[in-house]
């Protein structure tokens, strides 16, 4: 039987994961603020602003009522920016409270809230109480939509505290060229999910400024070092960071010229300003924001943070990004890693 969906956000993910729930034979509907998109998919069956070549399958309804969107729904799957994440949650939490239902939550964004430096599920579990909710599942891992609206063979994680619902979940979207695995540490992937967008403004930047595969590589290398480091600090399990949602994110997002964050970072190390960056983006480059929660969160758990505190000072303190590098490599000599 068809699971009833709400995908919340039609921008480049949420539609790539909406269709694809639509094209699994689920009964999806799509809820978009901006209504001209809005009319764009249900009408033309296309998202040219997010993604061009998309044909949209009819089987998905867009709509810009939250109440249509939810009303039913077994699933309600969040897939706006991260800044945007509570402000949506404490809306449909009074949707469901009104239509008095239990969903299984669902979300695919990755960040940390600025401000309060939580973790997108810690939101969620703020805003909607268990009383109109089912668990909260988490859905990442190395996925460009552009490469999922192309049927590219694309593998992810879908964990969750609740084994059973990670399954069901597991199985919804699954199809063969969507695997999912599912994993039991929300925390490692959380983290890893939103601490990659980092690492890739920083590879994105010196792509831009004409370093080579070496660069590269060390810094990807050593950023997941780092990853690794507050993560666990944090409660994950290690293993986590070299799974789909660790190495695998952060290869793909430094590695594509798909990742807007990625592309970001190359325009800044080529000397593009960062707001000049952001304006001409017209999509979520995470990364941005994540740095800051990132460097603050590090800075008040004492976890050494090299890579992501320079990333911070050029994004925000004005520091010339070949500065930092310098600074990057006078830093004292040490161990790899300290076995214990
Ligand atoms: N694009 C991709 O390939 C992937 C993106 N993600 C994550 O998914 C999340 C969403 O990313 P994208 O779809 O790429 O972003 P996007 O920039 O393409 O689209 C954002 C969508 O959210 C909506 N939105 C923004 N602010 C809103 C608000 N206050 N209220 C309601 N709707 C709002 C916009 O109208 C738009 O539909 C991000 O956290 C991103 O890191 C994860 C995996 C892949
Ligand atoms: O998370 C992503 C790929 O897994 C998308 O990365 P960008 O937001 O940098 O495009």
């Amino acid at each position: 039987m068809a699971v009833q969906v709400a995908v919340l956000g039609a921008g480049s993910w949420g539609t790539a994961l909406a269709n694809l729930l639509a094209e699994n034979g689920q009964d999806v509907k799509i809820w978009e603020h901006n209504a001209e998109r809005v009319a764009e998919i249900n009408e033309q069956h296309t998202n040219k602003h997010y993604l061009p070549e998309l044909k949209i399958s009819p089987r998905l309804k867009a709509t810009s009522e939250l109440a249509d969107a939810l009303n039913g729904a077994q699933i309600v799957l969040f897939v706006v920016p991260t800044k945007a994440i509570r402000e949506v949650a404490k809306q449909v939490e009074k949707v469901l409270r009104i239509q008095q239902a239990r969903p299984v939550i669902v979300h695919a964004a990755k960040g940390l809230e600025q401000g309060t430096h939580l973790r997108i599920s810690q939101i969620l579990e703020e805003e909607i109480p268990a009383a109109n909710r089912n668990g909260i599942v988490v859905l990442s891992g190395p996925s460009h939509a552009e490469n999922v609206a192309q049927k590219d063979i694309t593998a992810l994680t879908v964990a969750s505290h609740d084994v059973e619902q990670a399954e069901w979940v597991q199985n919804i979207f699954s199809n063969d060229y969507f695997r999912l695995y599912t994993n039991q540490d929300v925390i490692g992937v959380e983290m890893g999910a939103a601490l990659k967008n980092v690492i890739a403004l920083g590879v994105g930047a010196i792509h831009g400024l004409g370093y080579g595969d070496n660069t590269k590589a060390a810094l990807m290398t050593r950023g997941l070092a780092e990853i690794s480091r507050l993560g666990v600090a944090m409660g994950a399990n290690p293993l986590t960071f070299i799974g789909l949602s660790g190495v695998g994110d952060l290869v793909v997002t430094c590695t594509s010229v798909n990742s807007r964050n990625w592309r970001a970072g190359n325009q800044l190390g080529q000397g593009a300003k960062l707001d000049d960056v952001l304006q001409n983006m017209g999509m979520v480059v995470e990364g941005v924001a994540t740095a800051q929660s990132a460097h603050e969160l590090a800075d008040s758990m004492d976890i050494d943070m090299p890579i992501t505190n320079a990333i911070y000072d050029v994004l925000y303190q004005g520091k010339d990004i070949k500065a930092a590098i310098a600074e990057l490599m006078q830093r004292s000599n040490k161990p790899e890693f300290n076995f214990e």
